[in-house]
C-alpha cells in the first residue's frame, strides 16, 4: 500500500518557530513517531512525505537515525493541506491504484490502524478512520448563537488515515480545483463528487497534534503506551 504523509504545514496553532512535526515528544520528533508506525505497518510498502523543501534536510536527518526499510520520496507541499495532497497524488508511482493519506501530525496512529485501512480500501472506493463524537455538538452562527444541535448518533470525528482509489481521488481533486472547493480533508472531495466514503473505526488516541496542549497529551499517551502493548485501541 502506498502512503502519502502531508507534512508541509506551518503549525500556526502550535506557535512554534519551525514545522511542528520537528518538535519532540517522548524523546522523538512527531514525524519520527509517524514514520515508525508506518514502518511497523506490514501493509505499507512506499512512503511519500509531502513537505516544504526547506524542511527536507531536517526530515532526512531524522530519517537517517530511524530504521526505515521502506522507500521514502520527498514531494513539495503546497500552501494548503488540499494543495499538498494534490501534489502528492501527482507524485505517486504509476502503478498505485489505492493510497492512504495520513497527517504527519497524527503521530499516535498505530500500525494496526494503518493495516485496517489498507485492507478496507481494497473493498471500497474511499474510507476514513473516524471515531464517534462524545460531546454534544452545536451549530453556532457568527454572533455566537446556537442554531441547531445535530443528532449525536450521526456524528463522527474524522481522522486519518483516509484511503482512496487513486484515479477517483485525482479526478475529485481536479474537480475541486475547477470548482474552487476548499476542504479540510480529502473525503470531502469524494462527498462533493457523490462518491461513497466508508468509516473505519479509528482510535481515541489518534489525535492530531495541533496545539501545545496536544503535545502534553501525546506525551502522556506515549509514556502510558510504553507500559502497555501498543496494540490498536478502540
Ligand atoms: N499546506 C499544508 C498544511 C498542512 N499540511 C499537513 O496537514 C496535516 C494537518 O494539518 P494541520 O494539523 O492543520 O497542520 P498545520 O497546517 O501545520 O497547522 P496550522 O493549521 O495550525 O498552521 C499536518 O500534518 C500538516 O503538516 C500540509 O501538508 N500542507
Ligand atoms: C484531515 C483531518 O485530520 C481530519 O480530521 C483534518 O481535517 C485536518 O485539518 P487541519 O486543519 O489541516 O489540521
Amino acid at each position: 500500500m502506498y502512503l502519502l504523509i502531508p507534512a508541509a504545514g506551518s503549525g500556526k496553532r502550535m506557535g512554534a518557530d519551525r514545522n511542528k512535526l520537528l518538535l519532540q515528544v517522548h524523546s522523538k520528533s512527531l514525524i519520527a513517531w509517524t514514520l515508525l508506525a508506518a514502518e511497523a505497518a506490514s501493509s505499507i510498502s512506499w512512503i511519500g512525505i509531502i513537505s516544504q523543501p526547506h524542511d527536507w534536510e531536517d526530515f532526512k536527518g531524522i530519517i537517517a537515525n530511524l530504521k526505515i526499510s521502506k522507500p521514502i520520496e520527498f514531494i513539495s507541499g503546497g500552501s494548503t493541506r488540499q494543495e499538498s495532497v494534490y501534489n502528492g497524488l501527482q507524485a505517486l508511482p504509476a502503478n498505485a491504484n489505492q493510497v492512504l493519506i495520513h497527517d504527519g501530525a497524527r503521530c499516535l496512529a498505530t500500525p494496526d490502524l494503518f493495516n485496517a485501512c489498507a485492507e478496507a480500501i481494497l473493498h471500497c472506493p474511499g474510507l476514513i478512520a473516524a471515531v464517534p463524537v462524545k460531546d454534544t455538538i452545536k451549530v453556532v452562527d457568527a454572533s455566537g448563537i446556537i442554531q441547531s444541535t445535530p443528532d449525536r448518533e450521526q456524528l463522527w470525528a474524522a481522522q486519518t488515515p483516509q484511503g482512496f482509489d487513486v484515479k477517483l481521488l485525482k479526478q475529485c481533486h481536479a474537480e475541486g480545483v475547477r470548482q474552487g472547493w476548499e476542504v479540510t480533508d480529502d473525503a470531502a472531495l469524494f462527498e462533493r463528487c457523490g462518491i461513497e466514503v466508508r468509516i473505519v473505526m479509528g482510535e481515541e488516541t489518534n489525535l492530531k497534534v495541533t496545539t501545545p496542549q496536544d503535545l502534553a497529551i501525546a506525551e502522556f499517551i506515549l509514556s502510558h503506551r510504553e507500559q502497555g502493548t501498543g496494540n490498536r485501541e478502540q
